[in-house]
């Protein structure tokens, strides 16, 4: 239930800068995913707003008060991890249970707390077993009730779904998106290298690089409006098609971008070339064709593969769908 404000906040190890500035605020309520290339700072910057780690310089607000020396359990959160860190020993309902034990809650509350959060996860039949007995997706969900039971302002999760298999994640997915619309009130801040993640999840999206914020926004303005190449590449898969050379100059630019789902396959478009490879998903399949620019330029269709490797296609871009980029990687206006 807290607002987060980043005011310039900064955080170096030793000699070494590794968040650069970063001004963010994160509203009451909101689910921030915080996405970037390995290394880019966004487990640092959550584990600075979990009080995990100090910042070193700026300020970071709690609901309008600062809490840059308040102690990890004095700031209303609760983080989950990819590794589920549950006490091998205890059962489930103890898993849970234990922190509002230490806390001193009464018995009668713990019960009900834990029992309501263990049906709103729907692991309610589970509360008797220990965490061997239990299949992964099932562990991280009492990770995630143990969490709630908490009672958080704010709920922090560290790439919570790496380590379950596809089709778990996607059901993971959905029970925490369940779960923000059942918290409503909670702030939910969420660190995921997944482009699917981040785009189902959010209501906005940080782009992080290098340790600096490159754009945050909803997913919608970061896939319509990528303020840089950068954002530009980072959202979408797949990755939206970079021409250069004469292609850009054609263009008035340096980079020419364009999504897959924006080129069709005409009679006599500007581009043409060899289809070198067919992904076939069933409901629509990618074409890479090679028309000479840096790479195969990937054009997304409905419906099942019409087309054969080894032919020639021709193909244009939708005029009012090309992004177009300086030599700094900033959009040409
Ligand atoms: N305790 C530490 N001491 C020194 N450097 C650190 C420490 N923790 C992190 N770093 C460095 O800070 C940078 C950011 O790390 P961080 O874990 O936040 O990145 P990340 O974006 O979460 O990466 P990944 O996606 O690979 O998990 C990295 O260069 C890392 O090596």
């Amino acid at each position: 239930m807290a607002k987060i404000e980043l005011k310039n906040v900064t955080k170096s190890y030793g000699a070494v800068q590794v968040i650069k500035g970063i001004d963010l605020t994160i509203e009451k309520g909101e689910f921030m995913v915080f996405v970037g290339p390995s290394g880019c700072g966004k487990s640092t910057l959550l584990r600075l707003i979990s009080g995990l780690e100090e910042i070193t310089t700026g300020d970071m607000l709690f609901d309008g008060e600062r809490v840059n020396n308040l102690i990890p359990s004095k700031r209303g959160i609760a983080m989950v991890f990819q590794s589920y860190a549950l006490y091998p020993h205890m059962k489930v309902y103890d898993n849970m249970a234990f922190g509002m034990k230490l806390d001193r809650t009464s018995d009668a509350e713990i019960r009900k707390r834990v029992e309501s959060a263990a049906k709103l996860l729907q692991i309610d039949h589970l509360l008797d077993r220990l965490p061997k007995q239990l299949s992964g997706g099932q562990r991280q969900r009492v990770a995630i009730g143990r969490a709630i039971v908490r009672d958080p302002r704010v709920f922090l999760f560290d790439e919570p779904l790496s380590n379950l298999d596809a089709a778990l994640r996607v059901q993971t997915r959905l029970e925490i998106a369940k779960l923000h619309h059942s918290m409503s009130n909670v702030t939910m801040i969420y660190v995921t290298h997944d482009q699917v993640e981040a785009m189902t999840l959010a209501d906005r999206i940080a782009v992080l690089r290098d340790g600096r914020l490159e754009q945050a926004g909803t997913p919608a303005e970061l896939y319509e409006n990528p303020n840089s190449l950068f954002v530009a590449g980072f959202i979408g898969s797949p990755k939206m098609n970079f021409l250069t050379g004469k292609f850009a100059e054609a263009e008035g630019c340096t980079t020419l971008g364009v999504r897959s789902e924006h080129i069709d396959v005409v009679p006599n478009g500007p581009w043409s070339g060899e289809v070198l490879h067919v992904e076939d998903l069933g409901s629509d399949h990618f074409l890479f064709v090679e028309i000479g620019s840096d790479e195969p330029i990937i054009v997304r269709r409905p419906g099942k593969a019409d087309i054969a490797v080894g032919s020639r296609v021709s193909i244009a871009p939708r005029a009012d769908h090309l992004y177009r980029f300086d030599a700094d990687g900033r959009p040409v206006r």
